[in-house]
């Protein structure tokens, strides 16, 4: 096959936002990657001048799919164009309109005033426009469509990213929660997506929880399964704002015991510590004067951190987990991360005794860190000749603290450039059309 036909799909591609009223753009951009949908290599065989047209409603998310080209290859078999409107419909849903004057017609002649499933549990300003988060779940009839008209998203802009499927999932209890974000309009039309995220809940027991005297009571841990925030809308504050609204609204919620995430890739990490850092720093148990030792000294004190959930607490660590309900793992390196920041307000010069001090801070931070690579990783390490197991931790140790740096690094000015710029949540203004 020669490369004269290929086209990049990542470029060929473009996903719009269309106000149904104005029929203009309200936001376009092209995927982060479609080789989830294409092959390997991302690109289209068989065409020259191709343009492949994914746009969608702005409020409901109606999906409208075409293509255009200047030439097609004339040839069959092997060697025959790849057709990208067949392949982009098998992604999505069943009734996607493939011609855009019916698709126009059909948003031109709704009737009813479209408002976005669930209800508004917050609403913010940014530059003079209003956001809003809107509470649902599967599968309420709305959240469903219009989440099925968007989800495809979730394959052209996350690594590995995923669809939930919403046709087949058997509705018997309603598990997943959906959180759709919307910016306002200054049209009727009113509402266009900037993000969504979904969760997916499990039933657990609390250990020690009465259940026979309180039959209706039931627990579930939280799975963060997609986080999207449209590419428009990227590093402006938004993703932000949205991950602290659902945190808030599952610490809220007695019967939700942990807030997991799915696979977060390293962007969604990085916005993670940066929210959870602040409200590490808050919570009510954690000691002010906390230091690399005293957690060493603590850890000790509990036989074995505990791989399940919420284990009754003996020390003030599971308490503090608990009080975040954050999973184990990410609450450790959150707590790393923060004990990394006392370290480094730790002076390293003075009197002998300060600098010894700052010398045992030291070694118990390497050795809190080094001790949980090692348990986490046991079986692995356990295989290796000690000084190779030594020489292994200690790289690990260090790439763990470099990235520790570097959030903090990244922490520090952003989080001045926010206050500065801050309006209500989110930041800079957002590029229209
Ligand atoms: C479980 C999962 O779903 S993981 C998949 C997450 N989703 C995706 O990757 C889809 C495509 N990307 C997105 O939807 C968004 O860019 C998100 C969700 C990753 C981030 O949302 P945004 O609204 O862009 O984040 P926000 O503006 O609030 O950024 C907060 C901080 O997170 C960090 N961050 C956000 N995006 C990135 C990135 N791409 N690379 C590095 N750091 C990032 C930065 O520290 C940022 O602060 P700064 O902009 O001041 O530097």
């Amino acid at each position: 096959m020669s490369d004269e036909w290929a086209t990049s799909a990542n470029e060929c591609i473009k996903l719009s936002l269309v106000d149904p009223e104005t029929q203009k753009n309200v936001v376009s951009f092209n995927p982060a990657m479609t080789y989830q949908i294409f092959d390997e290599a991302e690109s289209i065989y068989g065409y020259k001048g191709l343009k492949v047209d994914l746009k969608f409603a702005c409020d409901d998310l109606t999906p409208c799919i075409t293509a255009s080209w200047k030439e097609k290859i004339d040839a069959e078999g092997d060697a025959a164009a790849q057709d990208p409107v067949e392949i982009l419909k098998e992604h999505l849903p069943e009734d996607v309109y493939t011609s855009e004057s019916e698709w126009k017609a059909a948003l031109k002649s709704r009737t009813e005033p479209f408002t976005p499933p669930g209800t508004c549990i917050h609403t913010y300003t940014h530059s003079g426009t209003t956001f809003s988060i809107y509470r649902t779940s599967l599968p309420t009839a709305l959240c469903k469509t219009v989440l099925n008209n968007i989800q495809i998203t979730t394959e052209l802009l996350i690594e590995g990213g995923s669809q939930i499927p919403v046709e087949d999932e058997d509705w018997s209890d309603a598990r997943w929660d959906v959180y759709f974000l919307y910016t306002s309009l200054p049209t009727s039309t009113k509402h266009s997506l900037v993000g969504y995220v979904t969760f997916y809940n499990f039933f657990t027991y609390l250990p020690g929880y009465d259940y026979s005297s309180h039959p209706e009571t039931h627990h579930s841990r939280t799975r963060l399964s997609q986080f999207v925030i449209l590419p428009p809308y990227q590093r402006q504050g938004h993703g932000s704002v949205l991950y602290d609204t659902v945190y808030a609204q599952y610490l809220a919620d007695p019967s939700v015991l942990e807030i997991t995430v799915e696979d977060p890739n390293e962007a969604f990490d990085i916005l993670r510590y940066a929210r959870d850092l602040p409200r590490l720093r808050k919570a009510k148990e954690l000691p002010v004067d906390l230091t690399p030792s005293k957690v060493r000294e603590a850890a000790r004190t509990k036989p074995e951190t505990s791989n399940g959930l919420l284990v009754t607490p003996s020390t003030f660590l599971s308490a503090l987990r608990k009080e975040l309900k954050l999973p184990e793992r990410h609450f450790l390196q959150l707590l790393e991360l923060h004990l990394l920041s006392v370290l480094n307000g730790i002076p390293k010069g003075g009197s002998k005794e300060a600098r010894k001090t700052r010398e045992d801070e030291e070694r118990a931070y390497r050795l809190l860190i080094k001790e949980r690579i090692y348990r986490q990783n046991k079986d692995s390490l356990a295989e290796l000749e000690e000084s190779e197991r030594k020489e292994k931790l200690q790289e690990t140790y260090e790439s763990v603290v470099e990235g520790y740096r570097e959030v903090l690094e990244g922490l520090k000015p952003k989080r001045r450039e926010r206050e500065e710029e801050e309006d209500g949540g989110a930041r800079k203004k957002v590029k229209r059309g």
